[in-house]
């Protein structure tokens, strides 16, 4: 879709907090309209800050941002209201229940129809799977259910954009399933997801396009399938012959040859056929318990961007 207004832009985005740290340096983000974006990095690397910005809620030391081709302003509503958000630790009222939370959050809003609340809140709840517990106090809720109801919260109206930090912080892996299946689900009726997580599986699972955080910067953004395709595959062998293999494979043309314990592996560059290589191995006799071709993951191209380990310290 392109020549479509994003559904975010920023330029230049910025924050420098009191004290000196530059949180966020010189962001240039585009989101299309339509994708489950990715907003990828380790700890600290500035995601929930560069959320606020774009939610008006800190502003920005530098650059600025759109939503929808209209600039976001601290204290400026603008096309927010085309917009739900779960921000990291949604605040609740712990003495009321679930279903209370969301009907006085719905009650603050002033776009929201009290005549068609009831049944709002209903769909919310069922959305996010809280139904059974929507008469439970919030402080009752365990870290998942706080995040659903912050969730619930997020769809009590019909959204063009969901900003959602670390979504699925504190579920258990059902509870991740269930929230990436409803994010999959409401991205497939047109809903823009902009989702930020540490999580690189997380990612490669729902997201069509991502962008790369390191230490404040963007380090990659396009689509999870250009990034993974931006590394080389990988020609894998195993074998209790690794020296001889290696031999064969460099003979063969292969580059980047590395051989650890019974694995020898090689760029799976596009002169390299792999049925020939495998004849070949075969033919010098080295005994071949397994051969393929190993596609990178976005693990791999996070490390190789990035060079640095990925830290997921929850
Ligand atoms: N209010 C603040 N004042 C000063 N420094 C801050 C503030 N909020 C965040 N920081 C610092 O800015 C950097 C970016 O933090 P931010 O929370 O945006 O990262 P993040 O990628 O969202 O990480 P996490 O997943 O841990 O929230 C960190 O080094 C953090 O310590």
């Amino acid at each position: 879709m392109t020549g479509e207004t994003p559904a975010i832009a920023t330029s230049g985005l910025s924050k420098r907090y009191r004290g000196g740290q530059l949180a966020v340096d010189g962001l240039d983000l585009r989101v299309p309209q339509g994708s489950v974006f990715g907003f990828l990095g380790p700890n600290g690397s500035g995601k929930t800050t560069t959320i606020r910005m774009l939610l008006g809620l800190i502003s920005p030391s530098a650059g600025g941002s759109e939503l929808f081709g209209e600039p976001v302003d601290a204290g400026h509503v603008g096309t927010l209201t085309r917009v739900g958000a779960l921000i990291e630790g949604p605040a609740h009222y712990p003495y009321l229940s679930g279903r209370a939370n969301l009907a006085r959050y719905d009650a603050a809003d002033r776009t929201a129809d009290p005549r068609t609340r009831a049944a709002r809140i209903e769909h919310a709840l069922e959305q996010v799977g809280l139904s059974n517990a929507a008469e439970k106090k919030a402080k009752a809720y365990s870290l998942g259910m706080k995040q659903r109801l912050g969730l619930a919260c997020a769809l009590l109206q019909p959204r063009d954009l969901l900003i959602l930090d670390e979504p699925t912080n504190g579920l258990d892996p059902q509870g991740m399933r269930e929230i990436r299946g409803l994010i999959t689900s409401l991205a497939s009726q047109g809903t823009t997801i902009f989702l930020s997580s540490h999580l690189l599986d997380e990612i490669e699972q729902v997201c069509t396009d991502v962008a790369i955080m390191s230490r404040g910067r963007l380090v990659s953004e396009g689509t999870v399938a250009g990034l993974r395709e931006g590394l080389k595959a990988r020609l894998v062998v195993t074998t209790p012959d690794p020296a001889e293999a290696a031999t064969v494979l460099k003979e063969q043309g292969g580059q980047d040859v590395r051989a650890e314990g019974r694995r020898v592996d090689c760029d799976a560059h596009e002169d390299l056929a792999p049925d020939a290589v495998c004849a070949a191995l075969v033919g010098a006799g080295v005994r071949v318990l397994s051969f393929g071709v190993e596609r990178p993951s976005l693990e791999d191209a996070f490390v190789a961007l990035t060079g640095e380990g990925f830290d997921v310290a929850e």
